[in-house]
């Protein structure tokens, strides 16, 4: 198999601890000695941190080495940078070692390498390796340890942690006690579901896989050939982009999305949710707004069609003009910028029987209505976009899995039949069988109003085109996700974090669009 494909799927594959275990368990029965598979993958490390870091611009590495294989790690890739000419300094707080983790050490102290129980010897150099633990933590940092790593944290420094930053839990990314705010951090072999969550991300720094060749068919053979877990890659978003149009199609053929959103009270909603569909190249792009709002909107959006709708005393939609044919769009997207005034509408939207996309007040109504049972029986697809504080309130008892994003979506999709997307800073879309896509990049920058509605828009004028509808639809609005974060990521790069108000987060969508069709 070509490299770049095996790389390919490789980045698409997500693992928690246990399923980490397993596959290295395979690895070892099949003949693979521990002590070689060690030996590899600290080479590989050296490799990289002979890169990152070159001697003799960085000098004095210190090195933390905890008693699991993790500390084996450190140990060797201690062996070999001294070997490379820098001055190497060892931090053993624990004396109890694994046999390998043990072997390694003393014949680092054979050499001449330091070995100190105190920190205080490493604190001025010029480098950290953190080998205290690995995937093999459960047990929360206390005492001494915790007091040293609080220590660490406060230099400045760069820490590299090797597959995890001590005491950041492998599943959840949970702070166990307290953690080594790394640098950067080499993930082993395989992404772990932490990289994938948003607890542990200020703790991991800039994260890296390191492939060591873990054979495909182990991988499959413990994760099954559809696995639970997913990542988002550039390449998986390539095939699901509207990316080539028929020469003979028209605007008809192309879908027809129709935007329920705004009020008088949140006005630019209503346009940044438009801004985030015209992205898509959808064909037609309906937007039923307020009739105080649609002259509005006409001059934002001239291209769309704007239906003007009776509205309540306090300027949210009424209802939908009685002209309106719901059966004629190919997707309706619903929620930015409504209010609670308008929740009458979207209770009779549940029996449309094309996607529907609810995001914003369409969540607050659902969970006012305690509409979740109707979803089930609504026979279009249900798209639900909660942030976590809409997640909670829409799904109280799932919500009991917090602060594990990936099981608590996982359970609501499976209880509603909808495909959820969670967002946050590492957004989770999960479908009713339980499969969950994760977004592996994005950017505070689009911790700001509003960039939710822009994404809103464009996962509706993605769902709506026909080119779209041969894959799933947690596989779109993953597409969508990555999309939005990318356009997100590039617009910071160019403006900084402060410059990526949603309208121009709005227009970084199609310079993306046009770098990832490759
Ligand atoms: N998978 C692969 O393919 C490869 C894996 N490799 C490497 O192996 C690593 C996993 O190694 P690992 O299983 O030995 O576990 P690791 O994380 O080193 O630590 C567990 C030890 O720490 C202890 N301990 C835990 N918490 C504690 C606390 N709070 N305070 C004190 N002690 C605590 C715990 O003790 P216990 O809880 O069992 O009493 C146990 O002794 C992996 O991350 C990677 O670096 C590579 O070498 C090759 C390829
Ligand atoms: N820290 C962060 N890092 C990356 N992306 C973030 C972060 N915080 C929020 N986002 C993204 O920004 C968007 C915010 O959406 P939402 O909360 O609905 O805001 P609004 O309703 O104001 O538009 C989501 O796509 C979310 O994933
Ligand atoms: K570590």
């Amino acid at each position: 198999m070509q490299l770049t494909k095996r790389r390919e799927q490789i980045e698409q594959i997500v693992v928690t601890a246990e399923q980490m275990r397993e596959i290295e368990g395979r690895i070892f029965e099949a003949g693979m000695p521990v002590a070689a598979l060690m030996e590899k993958v600290a080479g590989l490390i050296t490799r990289r941190i002979q890169t990152l870091y070159p001697y003799p611009q960085t000098r004095r590495v210190g090195v933390l080495v905890g008693p699991g294989h993790n500390g084996g790690d450190a140990l060797v890739v201690a062996r070999e940078l001294r070997y490379q000419g820098y001055e190497v300094l060892i931090y053993r707080p624990i004396n109890k070692l694994k046999e390998l983790t043990s072997h390694h050490a003393h014949y680092a102290e054979s050499l001449g390498i330091p070995f100190y129980e105190q920190i205080q010897p490493l604190l001025d150099c010029d480098l950290i390796i953190d080998g205290l633990f690995g995937f093999g933590q459960t047990r929360s940092l206390e005492g001494n340890l915790a007091d040293t790593v609080k220590q660490l944290n406060q230099l400045s420094q760069p820490i590299l942690s090797i597959d995890l930053p001590s005491g950041i839990h492998t599943d959840t990314g949970e702070v166990l006690g307290t953690a080594i705010r790394a640098s950067r951090t080499f993930c082993l072999g395989l992404w772990k579901q932490a990289y994938l969550q948003d607890q542990g991300l200020d703790y991991l720094g800039e994260a890296e896989l390191i492939d060591f060749g873990i054979p495909l068919a182990d991988i499959w053979a413990v994760l099954g050939q559809s696995p639970g877990l997913m990542r988002v890659t550039s390449s998986m978003v390539r095939d699901c982009l509207p990316l080539k149009r028929s020469a003979a199609t028209y605007k008809y053929k192309e879908g027809h999305l129709l935007l329920i959103c705004g009020s008088t009270q949140y006005s630019g909603g209503a346009i940044l949710t438009a801004l985030g569909a015209r992205a898509s190249g959808v064909g037609m792009l309906s937007v039923a707004v307020p009739d105080s709002l649609k002259p509005l909107l006409v001059s934002h959006v001239p291209e769309s069609l704007v239906i003007g709708c009776p509205e309540t005393p306090s300027g949210a939609i009424a209802q939908l003009p009685d002209s309106v044919n719901l059966s004629k769009f190919s997707a309706i997207a619903c929620g930015p910028g409504l209010t609670l005034d308008a929740k009458s509408l979207v209770q009779g939207l549940m029996g449309v029987e094309c996607p529907l996309i609810l995001d914003a007040d369409g969540l607050n109504s659902l969970a006012e209505l305690k509409t979740i049972p109707t979803l089930i029986r609504r026979q279009g697809a249900t798209v639900l976009t909660p942030h976590i504080g809409e997640f909670k309130r829409l799904f109280p008892d799932s919500a009991e899995l917090l602060p594990n994003r990936v099981s608590a979506v996982q359970k609501a999709s499976v209880l509603s039949r909808s495909v959820i997307l969670l967002k946050g800073a590492r957004s989770a879309i999960a479908n009713s069988q339980g499969s969950v896509w994760l977004v592996p990049e994005s950017t505070p920058a689009l911790a700001r109003g509003g960039s939710g509605d822009v994404l809103t828009g464009l996962i509706g004028g993605l769902v709506a085109q026909p080119a779209t509808a041969k894959f799933p639809l947690d596989a779109i609005v993953a597409a969508a996700v990555w999309w939005h974060a990318k356009a997100g990521i590039l617009a910071a790069q160019e403006r900084t974090e402060l410059g990526v108000d949603a309208f121009t987060l709005s227009e970084y969508l199609i310079p993306v669009f046009q770098d990832s069709r490759g």
